[in-house]
């Protein structure tokens, strides 16, 4: 795993365990051997996270997966101390979110990570407009200032015309940008997102994707992004976070989830996702150091697969898969036939 160079999170060895006496585990050597499960039929405890370390930079989509239980939530509120760690260090931009004091983690809680959830958390009696500004008014931020903010981020997430709505008088999906929207009033450094979209429709679902994308390209937030669906985590993440039973199993970008599973758990995760669409040509490119490459097309070798398909079947030649100025490697018909099901392939990265 390589360290983002200029990390929004920083965790190392987080724990969070839930029981009687949960702070001893992660001190006794014979505990922090075992697994989850092991933990809990020995102790009556649940280790929902399980010394977890690793970095979000800043302006990344980071999604964290795993089954319902395997410790997503519990990992993302420990960011923030909305649930205590029993042991570890979590750094933001730097400050050591253990050593905040109560109104420092208010004050990061309010102005530099806003939270958005699966149930939208509205306060019902007031309109869109108030929901929105809501932050802000905790703030103490003045009522032209915080409509004006509320009216932008409104506009923004394409609720324009809803502002005297009250949340009763929306679909589940405006109720979600509504919540999108507050959580941006705030104009935070970072978004966490706990399963916001796993409420709703598909096709609403589908749009929300695509709304966090244009929203992630137009503001560059850092997000941080909770879901068990592995089509959503591909969609959105630069890389993604796989647990297990509280444990980290891999992270990764989506083609190296798909091209290089660290077990069966993830192989078993990606087996359903069609590899040309997620893989690049880097890991198809066999050697072409005894290859005639000198009338081959080239591709650069993060072309998705599916992209190359009218170039590498529609040559002769192999082509050629380059990275820069270097060659890396040679892409033949057989290749890609074996990657999209007509034939056996291999999925070997060569770069
Ligand atoms: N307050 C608590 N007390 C005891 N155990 C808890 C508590 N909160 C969570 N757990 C346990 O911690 C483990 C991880 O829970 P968590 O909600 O973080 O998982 P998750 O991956 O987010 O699940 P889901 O996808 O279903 O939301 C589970 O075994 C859960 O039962």
């Amino acid at each position: 795993m390589t360290a983002p160079a200029t990390p929004d999170f920083s965790v190392r060895h987080l724990w969070k365990v839930f029981g009687h006496k949960a702070d001893r585990i992660p001190n006794d050597p014979a505990m922090v051997k075992l697994t989850g499960p092991e933990i809990l039929e020995q102790t009556g405890c649940v280790a929902a996270v399980r010394d977890m370390s690793f970095d979000v930079a800043r302006g990344e989509v980071f999604v964290v997966m795993g089954l319902s239980g395997s410790g997503k939530s519990t990992l993302v509120r420990c960011l923030t101390r909305l649930i205590e760690p029993t042991a570890g260090q979590v750094f933001l931009e730097g400050q050591d979110i253990m050593k905040a004091s109560a109104s420092a983690l208010r004050d990061i809680r309010r102005k530099k990570i806003s939270m958005v959830f699966q149930h939208f958390g509205l306060l019902p009696h007031r309109s869109v407009v108030d929901n929105v500004s809501y932050g802000l008014q905790v703030r103490g931020t003045g009522k032209a200032e915080r409509y004006a903010k509320a009216q932008e981020v409104i506009e923004l997430v394409g609720l324009h015309g809803y502002e005297r709505r009250f949340p009763d008088q929306l679909s589940g999906g405006m109720q979600q940008r509504v919540g999108l929207a507050r959580a941006l009033a705030n104009d935070p450094d970072v978004l966490l997102f706990d399963e916001p979209f796993s409420a709703l429709d598909p096709l609403i679902r589908r749009d929300m994707q695509a709304e966090v994308i244009r929203l992630h390209r137009d503001m560059g937030k850092t997000m941080i992004f909770i879901t068990h669906d592995l089509s959503e985590a591909l969609k959105l993440g630069d890389r993604i976070l796989i647990m297990r039973h509280g444990e980290l199993v891999q992270i990764g970008t989506g083609d190296e989830l798909v091209g290089a599973p660290a077990d069966d758990y993830v192989a078993d995760f990606v087996s359903e996702v069609p590899k040309a669409d997620v893989l690049t040509l880097k890991w198809i490119a066999r050697p072409a150091a005894d290859l005639d490459l000198s009338t081959s097309v080239t591709l650069p070798a993060g072309t998705v697969i599916r992209d190359a398909i009218p170039a590498v079947m529609g040559s002769l030649a192999p082509v050629r898969v380059v990275d820069g100025d270097t060659t890396i490697g040679a892409v033949t018909r057989d290749d890609i036939l074996g990657v999209i099901g007509a034939r056996p392939g291999h999925t070997q990265a060569v770069a």
